[in-house]
């Protein structure tokens, strides 16, 4: 194809290029040879006309000078007229003369009238002078003086004439050769345009048959050519045609017809043959069709599937055609259609369709925008989405869906990606057309077209508003305490390191306030987790509605909460802001109609004096609560450095202990118990003792707190029960053999799953029934969680050991829960004792606890006895056994043996 075509042009081309060339020769021959040769004669034809002219003119004037002679001659004696006569008469003298002398110019041009034309002046001016002469013999008065004077004139005047008639015959006749001359030409030019015609007619014919249609003059070639050419065309274009004439009833179906149609060359033709290749259901839309339009004579189109299979699917044809009248008085027709193989556009638009439908019913919305990004088409589910129709959209810049909320850097990002063919992938926040801003996950592509240009971006959007909600409840629930809606640790710590940055950077300062409820736990174990968790509710409404927006409020576990006051201002206005936090923080908290009480301890840090990282900070507020805690609670205190090394003394003192339980360097101290009634030793209390290599004996309410802290407490406990069973199988060898032992259990132990097996066992190890063995519990201990004590404790007595209640009087006991303990003795503080003798209020105290305790059926054991008086208010009062200096001090084992045999003796 692209051969025939380059042949065509460069044909074309050449034919054009002849056809100037002769057209170009025809003009060059028509102007350059001719237009010198007419100039000529038509400037020599002008001159002599002119010429001609002129000497008519000259006889015109020549004429009228003799005729005013005449009006001399003859009306001569009219004075009136004579005058005027004699000045024509000159005047038209001098015409005749610059006539004549204007007839000299055309002289060069036509030499023939220059001898002519002398003579013409000569005779004038001659007749001039007669004129003259005559005029001088000319009498005014006489009636006719013409006779007179005429004779001067006789044959004179005629002589110009004359000369100038034979003037105008030279000049015609040469006017007359000129114009054979041009005719002459004329015909020669003719001859030669009519051969110039006749080579161009020629050339023309020649390119004409040369370049379109050689076939002419081969019309059998060109018609099978022709045919050929067409029948290749049908074959690629899938299509063929169809005549039907119906005078005739002859069908001519072309070779692209019956190849649409699977038929051999020679296959029969008919209607019949052509609707059998037809499905059977589409044959009588097809008749119907085809018979309207011979009826109405109206072009037809139908497109129908043949029962021609291809991978098991039908093709598809499309039929065409027009019907014409063969003759206007006859009723014939000719059927003329064109039958087209669609089935690959059928299979295309099939294809587009099933795109359409999936980009209008996909679920997800989708955009489509051109090459200048304004938006071209949007599915049905992104008008759902976002709330506008298309018709909204089309034209617009995807700009106008914008919430402001995604940030700039994102849309440079994604532009940078889409110019450089890469799709984007990311989160855009659109404003629905309600207003509402919807987070999307988009994915954003070019589209280019074969030119490798952006014609097309297409989105997708994903609405992540779900997800969105999701994350910002993670978010919360990691960040946020659930409870109060407080921040919880995990977001302090970023806040309060955001905070010291700024602070670092504006040269700002800031406090740290950790903050801890006292007796929470209490009220938590005994009102109910639902009270507590009401109290801390109201903590932090109480910390939000005295705190400024700027400041940081944080729960961090249990009743812990942390404060974080940037750029606090002086330090007088943080004091007020604390006793502000203190005193609210005070007041009763109602719960259920109950009015419950819990102070705060808080202990406070500052940036940058107790530290410039969190941690410090963190840790510094916290020490100073405990601090607080230590000193008699509900308060508030600064750190200060000593804190730290008090803390740092307990951190060695730590150490030490665990040295000192591999170096085994504790020892048992035992003070006797004294029965009141009976003035003997009914028991021991082991209290322990530790032997430092350095410090020496070291009391155990230094060291035990310690060990509490650092859980070391428990082999120590361990150490101690054992060592407290061993000595009342020593002191049974002793003869002691109805001696009890009391040993004092600590919180941790207390609460330690094995306890209970741990006695059992060890008791069992030293074949001690459990009766010899008194545990110790203190009233704070005993009421932490009452009803898990109540229920370890009958545990406890299963093995039929007994229970004291030790320091009574310094916790607080509700007696509710006193009588539903399984306890046996109660064991009255130190403190109460002492002061008996000068303290009323102690006394009583002392005396209403021997009474209580009593009345619940419980043994009593005053501690601290130290004076007579003291051991007589107590026998005095029922006391059952005392325990004091008064009797002794804590000894070791032998010096006790020793005392206790000074004692029974
Ligand atoms: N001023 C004065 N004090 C008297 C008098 N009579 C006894 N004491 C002291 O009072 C304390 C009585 O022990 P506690 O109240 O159980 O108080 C004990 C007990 O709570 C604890 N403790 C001692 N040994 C152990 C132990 O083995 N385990 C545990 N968990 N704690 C122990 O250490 C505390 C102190 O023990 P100690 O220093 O031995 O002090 C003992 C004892 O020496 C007196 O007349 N006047």
């Amino acid at each position: 194809m692209p051969k025939l075509l380059t042949s065509i042009r460069l044909k074309l081309l050449l034919f054009l290029s002849v056809l100037l060339f002769t057209l170009g020769l025809f003009v060059f021959n028509y102007f350059s040879v001719n237009e010198s040769a007419w100039l000529h004669e038509k400037k020599v034809l002008q001159q002599t006309n002119l010429a001609i002219e002129l000497s008519y003119k000259t006889k015109s004037s020549f004429a009228s000078q003799l005729h005013a002679w005449k009006n001399i001659l003859l009306r001569g004696h009219i004075a009136k007229t004579y005058h005027s006569h004699l000045k024509d008469f000159y005047q038209l003298e001098r015409e005749t003369r610059s006539s004549i002398k204007a007839l000299k110019v055309f002289s060069k041009e036509f030499p023939q009238i220059t001898p002519p034309l002398n003579k013409l002046q000569a005779s004038h001016k001659e007749l001039g002078q007669q004129f003259r002469n005559a005029l001088r013999t000319f009498n005014e008065t006489d009636i006719d003086p013409g006779p007179a004077t005429d004779k001067f004139l006789q044959g004179y005047e005629e002589i110009p004439i004359t000369l100038l008639n034979d003037l105008v015959t030279i000049l015609q006749i040469e006017r007359n050769e000129f114009i054979k001359e041009i005719e002459l030409n004329k015909a020669e030019q003719q001859e030669r345009l009519l051969i110039s015609s006749t080579i161009l007619l020629l050339l023309l014919s020649a390119a004409y048959y040369w370049l379109l249609d050689r076939r002419i003059a081969k019309p059998a070639e060109q018609a099978t050519q022709l045919s050929s050419i067409i029948n290749h065309a049908e074959k690629v274009a899938k299509f063929g045609t169809w005549d039907w004439d119906s005078s005739t009833q002859k069908h001519h179906w072309s070779e692209g017809f019956l190849q649409i149609l699977n038929l051999e060359k020679r296959a029969e033709q008919s209607f019949a043959i052509f609707l059998d290749k037809l499905l059977p259901s589409e044959r009588k839309q097809v008749e119907v069709i085809l018979s309207q339009a011979r009826h109405n004579m109206n072009p037809f189109r139908v497109s129908a599937r043949l029962n021609i299979f291809h991978d098991g699917k039908p093709r598809y044809i499309e039929l065409r055609g027009q019907v014409t009248k063969l003759k206007a008085s006859s009723n014939h027709v000719r059927i003329t259609s064109i039958i087209y193989d669609i089935t690959d556009r059928v299979e295309i638009q099939d294809q587009l369709e099933l795109y359409l439908r999936l980009f209008e019913h996909t679920g997800e919305p989708v955009l489509i925008s051109n090459s200048k990004n304004e938006i071209i088409k949007v599915n049905r589910a992104f008008e759902e989405a976002l709330g506008y129709k298309q018709s909204d959209l089309i034209g617009k810049d995807p700009k106008v869906l914008a919430s402001g909320k995604t940030d700039p850097q994102t849309y440079e990002s994604l532009w940078r990606l889409l110019k450089n063919n890469i799709s984007w992938h990311g989160e855009l926040w659109n404003r629905h057309e309600n207003g509402k801003i919807i987070p999307f996950w988009a994915t954003i592509s070019p589209i280019r077209n074969n030119q490798n240009e952006i014609e097309n971006y297409i989105a997708n959007y994903s609405d992540i508003s779900q997800i969105k909600d999701v994350e910002a409840r993670i978010h919360k629930l990691a960040h946020q305490d659930s409870l109060t809606g407080l921040l919880n640790r995990l977001s302090l710590e970023d806040r309060l390191k955001q905070s010291i940055s700024e602070a670092k950077r504006n040269q700002h300062n800031l406090a740290v306030l950790f903050l801890d409820m006292d007796r929470f736990k209490i009220i938590n174990d005994t009102i109910g987790h639902h009270a507590g968790d009401e109290i801390l509710i109201q903590i932090a409404h109480r910390l939000k509605s005295i705190l400024r927006e700027s400041d940081i409020i944080s729960r961090i576990g249990g009743d812990e909460f942390v404060i974080a006051l940037p750029n606090y201002g002086e330090i007088y206005s943080l004091k007020n802001l604390i006793d502000k936090i203190i005193n609210e923080l005070r007041v009763p908290y109602m719960v259920d109609g109950n009015k419950l009480v819990s102070t705060p301890s808080l202990g406070i840090s500052l940036y940058p004096e107790d530290g410039t990282d969190s941690e410090s900070l963190m840790k510094n507020a916290d020490t100073a609560m405990y601090s607080v805690k230590e000193h008699g609670r509900n308060s508030y205190q600064f750190f200060k450095q000593e804190m730290n090394d008090v803390i740092q003394m307990k951190l060695i003192l730590e150490q030490e202990l665990l040295n000192a339980i591999e170096q085994n360097e504790f020892c048992l101290y035992y003070q006797p118990q004294i029965c009141g009634k009976e003035h003997k030793i009914i028991g021991l209390e082991a209290l322990i003792r530790w032997q430092h290599p350095e410090k020496g004996l070291i009391s155990p309410d230094f060291f035990i707190p310690i060990a509490e802290e650092s859980g070391l407490i428990i082999p120590i406990s361990q150490w101690v029960l054992h060592e407290a069973i061993k000595t009342i199988a020593n002191f049974k060898e002793f003869g002691f053999s109805n001696i009890t032992m009391a040993i004092n259990i600590s919180q941790q132990q207390f609460k330690s799953e094995s306890f209970h097996d741990e006695i059992a066992r060890t008791l069992k190890t030293f074949n001690i029934p459990g009766r010899f063995l008194e545990l110790e519990i203190t009233e704070s201990q005993a009421m932490e969680n009452a009803e898990q004590t109540i229920e370890i404790l009958h545990g406890l007595k299963k093995l039929n050991v007994s229970i004291a209640l030790d320091d009574f009087g310094t916790g607080y006991s509700s007696l509710a829960y006193l009588k539903r303990l399984p306890i046996d003795i109660v064991k009255v503080d130190r403190s109460f004792i002492q002061d008996i003798e000068h303290d009323s209020n102690d006394a009583e105290i002392s005396s209403a606890a021997i009474s209580l305790s009593h009345n619940l059926g419980l043994k009593v054991i005053a501690e601290g006895v130290e004076t007579e008086t003291q051991l007589a208010f107590l026998k005095s009062h029922n006391c059952d056994v005392m325990q004091g200096y008064f009797f002794s001090r804590p000894l070791p084992e032998n010096e006790l043996l020793a005392w206790m045999k000074s004692f029974a003796s």
